[in-house]
This record gives C-alpha cells, structure tokens and sequence, in this order.
C-alpha cells in the first residue's frame, strides 16, 4: 500500500550540491493516529550502488579489496579498510555497473552474476540503495592486475582470503564494513557448505 498519501512535501532547500548532493526538506507526516506532524529531514542523494561478493565454493575462499576510506579513518579505523568490490552506479544498470567495477577493482572477468537482495544502508539520512550480487570466479578469470582509477586516487589492493577467516575476521574486528559482512553472511549461509570439523 502506498503511502505517498501521508505526505506533503512544503519545502526542499538544497545545502550543498558539490561532489554528492545534500538537501534538507519540510514537510507533513500523518502519523498512525490520523494527526499531521511537521517534520525537517536532511538526506543525502550519492545515487544508488552496487556490491558483489566473488566466490571459489570448491577452494573455500573469497575475493576482499583493501583501500583508504578516509570517512572511517576519521572515526577511529587507523588501518586501510576491507570491502567487497563496489560502486555507484552513476545511473547505470546495476549488473552492468558491477562488472565494470569489478574487472576495473580486481581485473576479474565475471561470468554467472546473479543479484540476491538490495537494501538501504543508512535510511535515516542516505537515500542510497545498494545492490547486491554474488558470482562464483576461478583463478584464471584474472584478466588485469586491477587496482581501480590511479587518477581518482584509487590504490586498490586485491586479497583472496579463506571463507572461514574471512567470517572470524568480522568477530576480530578486522572487516567492518556493512556491505561486506552481509555478503560474507549470505556467503555463509547460502554459497559454502559447512565445515563440521
Ligand atoms: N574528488 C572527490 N572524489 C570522490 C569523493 N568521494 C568519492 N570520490 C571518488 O569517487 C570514486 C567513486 O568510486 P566508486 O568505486 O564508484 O565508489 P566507491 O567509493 O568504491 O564506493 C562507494 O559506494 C559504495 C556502494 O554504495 C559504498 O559502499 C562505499 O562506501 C562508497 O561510498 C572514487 O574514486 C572516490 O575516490 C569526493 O568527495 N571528492
Ligand atoms: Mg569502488
């Protein structure tokens, strides 16, 4: 059921338009008890993203990059960050975008992807959705060294790591980036069979 009923929009003001777009809207929200309340939101607008998750099922492991984010090193992660591949779309399609991204992250060549959810990652101030897929890879789609755009400042290091490590890694607080402990979650659950050793 569509709730566009319950809202009316008086106001929206642009606070700054530079390299993502941050805007702060007025408007009226029907609250469950019939009543009008009025309310002031900041979001913002980066468009929306895609991540993938790279997968050997039959060597157990995955494909992590790792790179400088200065947004989590400013809030305490004194280290490079670990991620799955990923990007904005920059109003592409989402499968199509993955794969650019990812050949030009990792230098893999993807065969089978296949989407498996998508989902916002901070719906109380960023409007992005974020796309997420899986595929499984084979050490000889490595086409290119990857490493991303050296001219957008992109200096990208490409690790292959055991599922199991990967999944103690999140504990030890050594992956703590959402996108990729969903990913290594599903990964978890769905992809890899388990090890009862
Ligand atoms: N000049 C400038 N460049 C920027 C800025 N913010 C990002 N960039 C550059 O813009 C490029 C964006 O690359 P993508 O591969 O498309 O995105 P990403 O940064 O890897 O991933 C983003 O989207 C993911 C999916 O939503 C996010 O998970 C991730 O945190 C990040 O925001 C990168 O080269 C990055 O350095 C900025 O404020 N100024
Ligand atoms: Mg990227």
């Amino acid at each position: 059921m569509s709730i566009a009923s319950r809202i009316r929009i008086e106001d929206v003001r642009v606070l700054a338009d530079d390299w993502y777009i941050l805007k702060k809207t007025v408007f009226s929200f029907q609250r469950s008890d019939g009543t009008w309340q009025r309310l002031s939101r900041e979001t913002y607008d980066r468009g929306n993203g895609a991540a993938i998750l790279l997968y050997d099922p039959g060597r157990r492991t995955v494909i992590l990059t790792r790179q400088f984010r200065y947004p989590a090193f400013v809030n305490g992660h004194d280290d490079l960050l670990i991620e799955v591949p990923a990007g904005l779309l920059d109003d592409a399609e989402p499968e199509a975008r993955i794969r650019a991204e990812t050949l030009e992250e990792t230098g893999f060549c993807l065969r089978n992807v296949r989407p498996v959810f998508d989902a916002f990652m901070s719906p109380g101030s960023v409007t992005e959705r974020l796309h997420f897929f899986v595929s499984e890879y084979a050490p000889g789609d490595r086409a290119t060294r990857g490493g991303g755009n050296e001219d957008e400042g992109e200096d990208i290091a490409v690790m292959e790591v055991n599922i199991d490590e990967a999944l103690a890694m999140i504990g030890a607080g050594a992956i703590r980036d959402g996108k990729t402990i969903m990913l290594l979650q599903y990964a978890a659950l769905h992809l890899f069979s388990r090890h009862d050793a």
